[in-house]
């Protein structure tokens, strides 16, 4: 079974390096003229599928946006991630789950194991109640070829306050999450299966990503005021790993898949560009 590492190395050669998020705001269902209720919801995720499943390497189902309308809207995200695999893309469910091990099992199976109808390529998780509670989320990704990105540096502003206090040999919390999981990857080819979240809003931290051997998704482009060329200040040598990730900066263009179609290839020109200059 090939490892979620292998797969993404694939589709990020096949597609270019870009992750495109589904957010459906409230905001956004009315700027395409639906209605804020689950038929809008899925007619927008539709017509985020038909305009670039087949085009884009990654789709990051943002699931908080889908929750909202109960069951029903949790239904519209199971065939939202069935359509997006059947198009080729790789999904990777944004739920950013976190607890104690016994239950991160639970969330496990709910994401990670084939047989669940949420069952996506990767998942978000967050680690402060320790990375090691995330073991049986790393565990079955490994088993079934899946994905965990694990929040390091997130985008938002407040996140700094937890992120770059100091654990008690001296090395932030987010060097302590960034260590952990380049032992996960060590010795991984050609890339790892577990992953990093590292905004592009954040500048230079000092942070040291050189040992990850995993993919560094960074969201926090485009709405959030970050652009490709920050990647350079935040990333540096790191940058080959990058996955830029984009959700209101493309959606804005629809309700029309063209357009929709156009700033996706606009953000990856301007990726890429960035991603592969020297
Ligand atoms: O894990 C994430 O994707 C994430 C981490 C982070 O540090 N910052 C961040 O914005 N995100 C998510 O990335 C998306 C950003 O959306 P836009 O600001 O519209 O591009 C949202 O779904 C956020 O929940």
């Amino acid at each position: 079974m090939e490892s979620f590492g292998a797969r993404l190395h694939r589709a990020v050669t096949e597609r270019g390096p870009l992750c495109v998020g589904i957010d459906p705001h409230p905001g956004l269902l009315a700027r395409w003229g639906l209605t804020d209720d689950v038929r809008g919801l899925d007619r927008f995720s539709r017509t985020v599928v038909e305009a670039i499943g087949d085009r884009v390497a990654v789709v990051k189902p943002q699931s908080a946006f889908f929750e909202r309308f109960g069951a029903r809207g949790v239904e519209i995200l199971e065939s939202t991630i069935r359509q997006l695999r059947d198009a080729g893309a790789l999904v990777l469910l944004d739920v950013k789950r976190g607890d104690i091990g016994s239950t991160v099992a639970a969330y496990a199976a709910a994401y990670l194991d084939p047989a669940s109808p949420l069952y996506a390529d990767a998942v978000t998780a967050s680690p402060y109640l320790g990375v090691g509670s995330l073991a049986p989320m790393f565990d079955l990704a490994a088993t079934h070829g899946g994905g965990v990105f694990v929040l390091a540096l997130t985008s938002n502003p407040e996140g700094a306050a937890v992120q770059h206090a100091r654990a008690a040999d001296g090395r932030t919390v987010a060097q302590t999450v960034i260590d952990e999981i380049s032992q996960l990857n060590r010795g991984a080819e050609p890339l790892g299966s577990f992953g990093l979240v590292v905004g592009a809003t954040i500048g230079d931290t000092g942070h040291d990503l050189s040992g990850v051997n995993g993919p560094l998704l960074a969201p926090g482009l485009g709405a959030q005021g970050a652009t490709a060329a920050d990647l350079r200040t935040v990333f540096g040598t790191s940058l080959s790993s990058v996955l830029p990730s984009y959700s209101r900066e493309v959606l804005n263009a629809g309700p029309d898949t063209g357009a929709l179609r156009a700033a996706t290839d606009r953000v990856l020109a301007e990726c890429r560009a960035a991603v592969t200059a020297s």
